[in-house]
């Protein structure tokens, strides 16, 4: 008896020390190459995502080892690169090394074919095909559909207005940004502010699960090998039904656009034309019916979120300093008199406000990092980077780091004036990300902000209210995604 407990405590130590092994691995892969970095542990970064935010931890690791930090998340080597001449070298000189993203979750078929998660051929072939639906021309034929969204946004605000009371600027751009993506990427028009409890608005807010805080998808980082075990149990980028609900929804949209076809100027259209167009081509890869509803889902949850993020920020930014709101309302009362509709050209007019937005995703960007994946072993200017290791952009941090921006943390477009603007290192402010690479939807992104930026503040002032958090907001912690810890409220008041 005693000796099978020998053998089976044997057989558990063999295990776990297999297991350290497998993990550990890697852990001497910095310290060879002088890179520096905190001491590697078990699980390394991946414990501390619980207790701070991202881009504090960022900023503080940078503070600590410098502007290229190496350090784990478990058994993957993690190089954070806070230095924009390798920032360039990286996205740009050398970017057919790391065109791709590390996504260590599982994904379905769809989520397989999302643009932010394709990588090589595949997303060379699903870029150059969804491009040419975010060109100028494209952006104009779309400012109709979000003038809609702006009219019915305004009714609400209205009545937020009259209340006197203070509104959660998140919940409330979230509906607008929702309108937005849903009449131009689904074709659909819907009132999130007016059916809140419409299902699809219920499913897009319910779709994302990814955070680092969540066991689960730490456990997938930690041990990629998990990944089909965990998707059995539907764990993955997407939550399972919301997904299936959209899906089916936009599947339902296509079959009636094949059935009646429709001159709507949005996202279906275009992509139903660019798959059809990729199957007429016979060379490269077909865009199939996988590419077209993923890539359409993800157009809606990579810019619902963002956009309504930064706007929420300006609205905050705004409040806490009336003097710069009163010179952008100057600047459109001159720029466009009182009452001259705000369209896809007369908006570059108010390069005052490009410099708000500019400044506002300085401080804060809605992602806050941007990743990369290091094909093969790689050694740019004496920094040695192997294959296999995730390359981390602290975005946040470098639009901080008080060497490229001085009293970092104040908020001041001024930075962004034409005079300033020359002196800025072009990749010290990557809100968009950074190379071919980088988003493409930022036309879509800015269009629609300023479209709306106009129109609220010629009817109403932007106020701090006492719930509003000054001088700074509190980051979540553990988000990938920019949030606050607690809801930023303004109030808005007629003008
Ligand atoms: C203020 C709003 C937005 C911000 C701050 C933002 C930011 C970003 C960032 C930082 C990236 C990663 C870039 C990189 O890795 O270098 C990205 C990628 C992407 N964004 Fe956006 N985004 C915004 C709006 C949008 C909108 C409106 C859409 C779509 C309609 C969109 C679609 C995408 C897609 C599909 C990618 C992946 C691109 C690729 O991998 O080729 N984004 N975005």
């Amino acid at each position: 008896m005693l000796e099978y407990f020998i053998c089976f405590f044997a057989f558990i130590a063999a295990l776990a020390a297999a297991f350290y092994m497998y993990i550990t691995w890697h852990h001497g892969l910095f310290k060879k190459f002088g890179i520096p970095g905190p001491e590697p542990t078990f699980m390394g970064q991946l414990t501390k995502y619980g207790g701070v935010a991202v881009g504090e931890m960022d900023r503080e690791l940078m503070k600590k080892y410098g502007k290229v930090v190496g350090y784990y998340h478990g058994r993957t080597p993690v190089l954070n690169v806070g230095d924009p001449d390798l920032v360039k070298e990286i996205c740009i000189k050398h970017f057919n090394n790391f065109s791709s993203r590390p996504f260590n979750v599982p994904k379905d078929l769809y989520e397989e074919a999302f643009l932010t998660v394709v990588n090589g051929e595949r997303w060379r072939n699903s870029r150059s095909v969804l491009s040419p639906s975010f060109t100028s021309g494209k952006m104009r034929a779309m400012v109709p559909l979000m003038k809609n969204c702006v009219e019915n946004f305004l009714k609400h605000l209205e009545k937020h207005a009259e209340s006197g009371k203070a509104v959660d600027v998140k919940t409330m751009f979230s509906g607008f940004t929702l309108d937005v993506i849903c009449t131009t990427a689904f074709g659909i028009d819907i009132d999130s502010q007016g059916n809140p409890d419409n299902p699809l608005i219920l499913a897009a807010k319910d779709a994302s699960q990814f955070n680092l805080r969540n066991p689960f998808n730490l456990i997938c980082i930690l041990l990629p090998f998990t990944i089909p075990i965990m998707d059995f149990f539907g764990v993955g980028f997407m939550k399972r039904e919301p997904k299936k609900f959209m899906i089916d929804t936009i599947e339902k949209v296509i079959a009636e656009r094949q059935n009646n076809p429709s001159d709507r100027a949005d996202f279906v259209s275009l992509a139903m034309k660019a798959k059809e167009d990729s199957e007429k081509r016979q060379e490269g890869r077909v865009f199939n019916q996988h590419d077209l509803i993923g890539n359409l889902l993800v157009f809606m949850l990579a810019a619902y979120d963002t956009t309504s993020t930064t706007l929420s920020f300006v609205s905050y930014c705004l409040a806490t300093h009336p003097d710069i709101q009163d010179k952008v309302l100057h600047e459109i009362n001159q720029k466009l008199g009182k009452d001259e509709e705000p369209d896809h050209e007369n908006i570059t007019k108010l390069k005052y406000l490009q410099q708000v937005i500019d400044e506002t995703l300085r401080l804060f960007p809605a992602l806050i990092r941007t990743v990369r994946y290091c094909a093969e072993d790689i050694d740019i200017n004496g920094t040695f980077i192997a294959k296999g290791t995730e390359i981390s952009f602290p975005v946040f941090a470098i639009q901080r780091d008080p060497d490229f921006w001085e009293n970092p943390d104040v908020f001041d477009p001024e930075r962004f004036s034409p005079e300033n603007k020359e002196s800025i290192n072009p990749y010290s402010h990557m809100p968009f990300g950074m190379g071919p690479r980088n988003c493409i939807g930022q036309r879509l992104a800015l269009l629609e902000l300023k479209l709306v930026l106009v129109c609220i503040l010629r009817s109403y002032k932007i106020c701090c209210t006492p719930e509003t958090e000054t001088p700074n907001v509190k980051m979540a912690k553990g988000e990938l995604f920019l949030r606050t810890e607690k809801p930023i409220h303004v109030r808005f008041e007629k003008r």
